[in-house]
């Protein structure tokens, strides 16, 4: 296929929309944000095509849906096209030519962050396993932990221990060859390369290196890349060449990625990061101060407040900091104080606002503090772990509520006063002994924003 004229090209675009549309594959308010009034068919070229779309987030959701929108527009124009999803601004600085045409070097260029290190990555029961494993492939390269799978939820360092073990190996290996990619960049590089014909010049390449940092892999969605990844995957392994993939769900739970990768991505060693508790996250907080040429205070209490509130996720814990120093150029306050600090993100939907104390909410703390539901807080089990927290959590509501014990037996499953009363009494004597449940009474009291 020759280059189209714009008329071809929006009657073949009108016609995909319109097979997307009949396929009730999105609803309404989706096929119209996504597709009807933000893609346009840029171009297609032999059997390329180029959409462009105004934003990220835009191309995120294509990508996710690139098989399906292949099938639509290749339906439509009777012959297999790959697709190349631009974004408008990258579109409006190259040529014509260009756009079909990009250079696969970026996938080679230094992309690893300076920043992210070991030495400045905070390790805490949150993610000690998955900094242990990542110190252990810069060690061991290939030989014990192919591939180490990293996942965990969004902000939590991932990303970090990826260019942790680059910046290491750039260091200490400086002959051995690593690359890094971001699995959406893969996907785009590697239609481009099948578009220019030299998948095979970009594949000898990747063989060539010694680490390969994989990050988000749930974002390889496209199927000719995931075939491709599958032949690079097992000559590097087969090598003993080191690779390590992070992603935001355990390799088994991975959703569009084939079998074949999933299994193997599993025979190596899989280690979680989650959220950092309060001591860690406050730690995180003073490693980023470091950096940091601030000429005002902030109060020690200020950083309790911010690791009890933000925990959930590194990443808004260093942005509620950021916002504060912003914030105290604006206002110029002696010192960031806790006042300051509550006065800033009093309105901020991420953490919750100091609502008066209730049985609820501190069920809640108990529960997010031990990983459990609130069901199971509040049913008959026995289980050690489970009991252990609804000691904690009857005794919260005794001491901080100075409720009867009839009335907590309601909010747990309407046990009789004396149950409750021995589970109290239980706590009681354990807090006084037992520094485990000291730890977890004053944690959960923070989280809760109580001061003893
Ligand atoms: N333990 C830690 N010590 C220091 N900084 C951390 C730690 N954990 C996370 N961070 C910081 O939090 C921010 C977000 O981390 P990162 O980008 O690695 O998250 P991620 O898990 O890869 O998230 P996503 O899944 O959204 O890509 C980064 O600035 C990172 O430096």
């Amino acid at each position: 296929m020759a280059n189209m004229v714009n008329e071809q090209l929006e009657e073949i675009w009108q016609s995909t929309l319109a097979l997307i549309k009949s396929s009730n594959h999105f609803d309404d308010a989706n096929f119209n944000t996504w597709f009807k009034e933000s893609a346009q068919l840029y171009d297609i070229v032999d059997d390329m095509a180029t959409i462009v779309v105004p934003y990220k987030i835009h191309k995120q959701v294509l990508m996710e849906n690139i098989d399906f929108l292949q099938e639509k527009l290749s339906q439509v124009v009777e012959k297999p096209v790959s697709i190349q999803i631009l974004l408008k601004n990258e579109v409006a600085q190259m040529t014509p030519q260009s756009v079909v045409k990009r250079r696969n070097d970026i996938l080679f260029e230094d992309k690893i962050k300076k920043d992210y290190t070991f030495d400045s990555f905070v390790v805490g029961k949150n993610n000690r396993e998955a900094h242990a494993a990542a110190l252990s492939v810069c060690y061991y390269p290939g030989k014990f932990n192919n591939p180490l799978f990293i996942f965990g939820n969004s902000g939590l360092g991932k990303t970090h221990l990826l260019h942790a073990i680059g910046n290491y190996v750039k260091e200490n290996k400086p002959d051995e060859k690593l690359l890094y990619i971001y699995s959406e960049d893969f996907v785009t590089l590697l239609i481009e390369a099948m578009k220019n014909k030299n998948v095979e010049e970009i594949k000898e390449k990747i063989c060539e290196v010694d680490y390969l940092l994989i990050d988000d892999i749930q974002r390889l969605k496209q199927s000719t890349s995931q075939e491709i990844f599958f032949n690079l995957y097992n000559k590097l392994v087969n090598d003993n060449k080191q690779i390590v993939i992070t992603s935001d769900i355990h390799p088994t739970e991975l959703k569009g990625i084939e079998n074949r990768l999933i299994s193997r991505f599993s025979s190596g060693l899989s280690v979680s990061v989650g959220s950092p508790e309060f001591e860690t996250a406050k730690a995180i907080l003073k490693k980023k101060m470091e950096g940091r040429k601030d000429e005002i205070l902030i109060e020690d209490e200020v950083l309790d407040y911010l690791a009890t509130k933000f925990s959930s996720d590194v990443r808004k814990l260093e942005g509620s900091l950021n916002e504060l120093f912003f914030k105290a150029i604006l206002y110029n306050p002696e010192t960031i104080d806790l006042k300051f600090a509550k006065e800033i993100f009093k309105e901020n939907p991420s953490i919750p606002q100091d609502d008066a104390l209730d049985a609820k909410r501190i069920k809640t703390a108990v529960c997010e503090y031990y990983g459990l539901t609130r069901t199971q807080i509040e049913s008959k089990s026995r289980t050690k772990n489970i009991a252990n927290a609804r000691h904690i959590a009857v005794y919260l509501c005794r001491t901080l509520l100075n409720m009867p014990f009839v009335k907590i037996g309601f909010e747990f499953g309407n046990r009789d006063h004396s149950t409750i009363m021995a589970s109290y009494e239980k706590m009681v004597k354990l807090l006084k002994d037992k520094e485990s449940f000291q730890t977890a009474v004053f944690q959960i009291k923070n989280k809760l924003g109580v001061k003893d």
